[in-house]
């Protein structure tokens, strides 16, 4: 479907730097039929006709801000487990590996059923989209017409995705949930990668990501055909790492001639700049530093590893090292699927990490919206196509509204959102509102290359 070409009218904000927001107050932005930004003005004088004269556009579209309110980047969730989106908050009191066990493997094998899959699929990528997730990293699980499935719908929906069919051979996995061979989980793996090659060659939506499970539920053997298979392809990899203290000691107890966790993956070639770790609780200084060489990235899930109690990563010190990180909603250990509220969590987290280590600890808000877009962006190897409002990036946007209070104090829509503003909050201030107490109320309208993928029912942009 050809998105028409479009000028998008009102403010716009976006990160310029990990520490900085460019806060555009007026402005207008063009989008060409490819979904490309072909130019930006600034000003708040500003207005559709007037960037179209000075950019000689004749037939175009004009979305204008009715609302107070602003264009922000569509975010990037780094990592996320689509099959598991019916189990979000139900986790109870588990830990990771008795949480594998109890919620998540009998939930994942249900999903061979095809019937089921979709209902599922359809569901988490229609919440995501109206959370303003514009690109999400997702395993599906091991069956491979379901996880095919999961690229299906992305593609009709339009959301950007990288799609994992989850590869898991170990006697540590239910014999009912689990590959029958090193050679079968190879196979199967082959096979997802040459359906999506088949329904998007360019992977203009969808791509491919070899996604070895974690290290305890692959077998050596595995892990080295993942790793040839990916220097092969040349497609990105995702898994998890040190998220448990006890995950780690049964790494250590399978890989005994593994320096560390991090070695595990080393070893087979499988840590390289296209591989998405998430969690990375508790990786030691060796590891931090393997990780910055390879120049591997990190998915950090703060509610997963707060409702799992699995720790709280020390995101300082990996950037600090110059490690790129984004923000994973990990569904269902994590149990909302927006990353706005992830985002915030990486603020509390970051809070818990100060209390002890002190307060260099601390993200700030621009700090946590940075991971939620440009670093998320990184993350998955597009930095220059999504993550921010630049000439030639794609329209990967959400259209947040933020209305002020009335005079009244009283007059309230279905798209008030929960944020009260009184208007006399600087720019600054209406953000940090959004950040701590915003939510898809707040998320109106949603386009991924220039296509409008959401939009709050009742509400046309
Ligand atoms: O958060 C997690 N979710 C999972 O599904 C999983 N599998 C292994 N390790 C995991 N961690
Ligand atoms: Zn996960």
């Amino acid at each position: 479907m050809v998105p028409p070409k479009a000028i998008y009218v009102g403010p716009f904000v976006h990160c310029k730097t990990q520490l900085e927001l460019d806060i555009c107050e007026g402005g207008a932005i063009g989008v060409d039929e490819t979904g490309k930004i072909s130019f930006i003005e600034r000003g708040t004088r500003v207005t559709g006709e007037s960037a179209a004269k000075k950019h000689g556009w004749e037939s175009f579209e004009v979305v204008c801000l009715r609302d107070q309110g602003f264009f922000f980047p569509g975010f990037i969730d780094t990592h996320i487990h689509a099959s598991q989106y019916p189990n979000a908050g139900i986790f109870g009191k588990s830990t990771l590996l008795d949480w594998l066990n109890t919620y998540t493997f009998p939930l994942e094998s249900s999903l061979s059923d095809l019937a089921r899959a979709r209902y599922v699929y359809n569901r988490v990528i229609s919440r995501t989209l109206s959370h303003g997730t514009t690109t999400a990293a997702y395993y599906a699980t091991i069956h491979v017409p379901s996880t095919n499935l999961l690229a299906d719908i992305c593609q009709t929906k339009g959301q950007r995705a990288f799609i994992g069919r989850v590869c898991m051979n170990s006697t540590m996995s239910p014999e009912s949930y689990r590959d029958e061979s090193t050679e079968q989980a190879i196979s199967a793996t082959r096979e997802s990668i040459a359906y999506i090659q088949s329904i998007d060659p360019k992977h203009e939506l969808v791509t491919p990501i070899i996604t070895p499970r974690f290290a305890p539920s692959c077998t050596a053997d595995c892990l080295e055909q993942l790793g040839a298979l990916h220097k092969e392809t040349g497609y990105p990899c995702q898994t998890h790492i040190a998220e448990n203290k006890n995950e780690i000691k049964l790494v250590e107890k399978l890989f005994p001639e593994a320096k560390n966790y991090a070695d595990v993956y080393d070893n087979v070639g499988l840590l390289t700049e296209k591989m998405i770790l998430a969690h990375a609780v508790h990786l030691t200084e060796e590891e931090v530093a393997l990780v910055k060489e390879r120049k591997a990235k990190i998915s950090h899930c703060p509610t997963s590893n707060t409702a799992l109690t699995s720790g709280c990563a020390k995101v300082r010190n990996l950037l600090a090292t110059g490690i790129d990180v984004g923000l994973g909603t990990d569904v269902s250990g994590g149990f909302s699927p927006s990353i706005l509220e992830v985002a915030r969590h990486a603020v509390w987290v970051s809070r818990y990490v100060a209390m002890i280590d002190g307060d260099d600890a601390k993200l700030s808000p621009e700090e946590v919206l940075y991971l939620a877009t440009r670093g998320g962006a990184k993350v998955v190897g597009l930095p220059d196509q999504i993550g921010g409002f630049e000439v030639g990036m794609d329209w990967d946007a959400q259209m947040i509204s933020l209305r002020t209070v009335p005079e009244d104090g009283e007059a309230q829509d279905e798209h008030e959102g929960p944020i009260d503003v009184f208007g006399w909050e600087s720019w600054e201030d209406k953000l940090h509102k959004w950040l701590y107490s915003g939510d898809d109320r707040n998320t109106v309208a949603v386009w991924v290359k220039g296509r409008l993928v959401h939009q709050t029912s009742g509400y046309r942009p």
